[in-house]
């Protein structure tokens, strides 16, 4: 990705990569080959310790040449052992780039925390010096500008079919599917601490509210008639089924000839789903078994996926605000998962099409099919395990690594956002070589100043661009590379409720 020396620059030597710079009183440019990779070749250059901090002296401090449509400002703190590079402010997309993080009392525990943990915001990145912070070489920067190849590569993107069914991928599957880990590894710092302040525990005999026999499911959905099946999934068919009282339910049953492989992901499903209570997650009602029938009910969602109405398929297209409110709604439901539930809970399937609608258009995220109980014990970072989820939407450390966390949620969250703004799924491979991969179609719209290109096309709304630049800046932020430079789903939902104030007030001033 880096080429160099530039003609009359330094270079200095990177893993197996030169890099080129070019520098004057007044500049400090990078020589990259690629547009996108640039910004994450100077933070993984830095993350590492490539720089050459020996020859960084008082004079390097304060140098900022723009580049990836950025100012960046370099300053040594010597006495501080660490270099800042600050995110200047560009005109029209000032607030975006203020930087976020307060690096102005760095001996308290924030500070001192920031200073350890290799943080990047959007505004700053603060990095140590110190070369332990070594993340292994040239893989990071692949994940972040060949990952999406690589999967879209696998795997035709456009089907979108869960990786556990993807043959070609099974290689990739480790075979300890469920080693808890508690090795650490420099990047990972974000510590889950399970909160119980939510349980609700089912009783260990009785999963759900809604105890149902076999017969009565199948009269509830008329012997699984085809004329109430509402999809298909990897582990079962979906019907609507009406029970005697009148309520409608959704009741998903799996297929019998995979049976013996699906047991656990229906088992997981159920016990995670049971444990769970938000109004952003699909509820789980009953559970059924019997024989090789295996049925679990949950509470039956209106109105089509979401990826069903960014395609327009539905008649009705989803205006600016119904965007927002659809991914406030989800951010606010991993959240949960990832901090309220009695267990951390990693979905690790956060994608459009498992995205349901009610007929307001709030979303409630469904198919836990993947989903995992993420670190139990405060000292584990990860839990190691296969790799499962979507292509496209697939967290790049995790499949590199198979160490899961909330993170890879994040990740695929940040994928999510962009196809929301965008309508684009995310990985196309109709379009022509440099819009496939959406993220980087987006990010290089975005960092050419042309965020309105990002812009779904069948929104006929004038948006308040510099509302959606925030988006886009969080989305790409939260697909971070690594996971240590990813926002916590958390802090995601609360800069999703500033940006949508934001919205608010700029459709006040029009
Ligand atoms: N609770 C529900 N209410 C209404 N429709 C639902 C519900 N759950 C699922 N569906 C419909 O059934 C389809 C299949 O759902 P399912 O969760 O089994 O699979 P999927 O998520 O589409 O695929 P995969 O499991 O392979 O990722 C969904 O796309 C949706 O249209």
């Amino acid at each position: 990705v880096v080429v160099g020396p530039l003609a009359g620059g330094l270079s200095w030597s990177c893993d197996d990569d030169r890099v080129g710079y070019l520098r004057s009183p007044d500049s400090f440019l990078f020589f990259v080959d690629d547009r996108v990779s640039a910004c994450e070749a100077l933070v993984f250059y830095m993350a590492n310790g490539c720089l050459d901090f020996e020859s960084l002296s008082e004079e390097w401090g304060n140098i900022g040449r723009e580049y990836c449509g950025r100012q960046f400002k370099f300053s040594a703190d010597l006495d501080r052992d660490a270099i800042s590079v600050e995110v200047l402010h560009m005109s029209g997309r000032k607030l975006l780039l203020q930087p976020q993080v307060d690096f102005s009392n760095m001996d308290s525990p924030r500070g001192k925390q920031l200073l350890h943990e290799e943080v990047k915001d959007h505004g700053i990145i603060f990095l140590p010096k110190s070369k332990s912070l070594a993340i292994p070489g040239m893989l990071l920067l692949c994940c972040a500008v060949i990952c999406p190849c690589f999967r879209a590569k696998r795997k035709d993107p456009i089907v979108q079919t869960s990786l556990d069914k993807d043959l070609n991928l099974s290689k990739l599957v480790s075979p300890s599917d469920v080693s808890a880990s508690t090795n650490k590894t420099p990047t990972t710092t974000h510590k889950v601490v399970p909160s119980p302040r939510f349980s609700l525990s089912p009783q260990p005999n009785k999963i759900g509210s809604l105890q149902l026999t076999i017969n009565q499911v199948i009269k509830a959905t008329q012997n699984f008639s085809p004329s109430l099946k509402l999809g298909e999934g990897g582990f079962g068919t979906v019907y609507k089924g009406v029970l005697h009282d009148g309520s409608v339910v959704a009741i998903k049953r799996a297929k019998k000839e995979h049976f013996a492989t699906l047991r656990d992901e229906f088992s997981s499903e159920v016990e995670l789903l049971a444990k769970i209570e938000h109004r952003s997650l699909v509820k789980l009602l009953g559970y059924t078994e019997k024989g090789k029938e295996r049925i679990v009910i949950t509470e039956y969602v209106p109105n089509g996926t979401l990826r069903e109405h960014l395609d327009g398929l539905n008649g009705h297209i989803l205006d600016f605000n119904q965007r927002l409110e659809i991914a406030i709604d989800v951010a606010h439901a991993l959240t949960y998962l990832h901090l309220y539930a009695e267990k951390t809970i990693i979905h690790r399937d956060v994608k459009a099409s498992n995205i349901l609608l009610t007929e307001s258009f709030r979303a409630k995220v469904s198919d836990f099919g993947f989903a995992r109980a993420g670190p139990t014990e405060v000292d584990q970072t990860h839990i190691s395990t296969k790799v499962k989820g979507t292509a496209g939407y697939l967290d790049p450390e995790y499949l590199r690594t198979y160490q899961l966390t909330p993170k890879s949620d994040v990740f695929s969250f940040g994928i999510l956002l962009i196809e929301i703004l965008s309508g684009r799924r995310p990985v196309e491979m109709k379009r022509c070589f440099e819009e496939r991969i959406t993220v980087r179609w987006a990010f290089n719209n975005f960092n050419g100043g042309r965020v309105s290109e990002v812009l779904d096309p069948k929104l006929h709304e004038d948006v308040n661009l510099e509302v959606v630049a925030k988006m886009l800046s969080l989305a790409f932020h939260c697909a971070a590379p690594t996971r240590a430079n990813r926002p916590l789903m958390k802090e995601v939902g609360e800069q999703l409720w500033e940006i949508r104030k934001d919205f608010g007030r700029s459709l006040r001033s029009e």
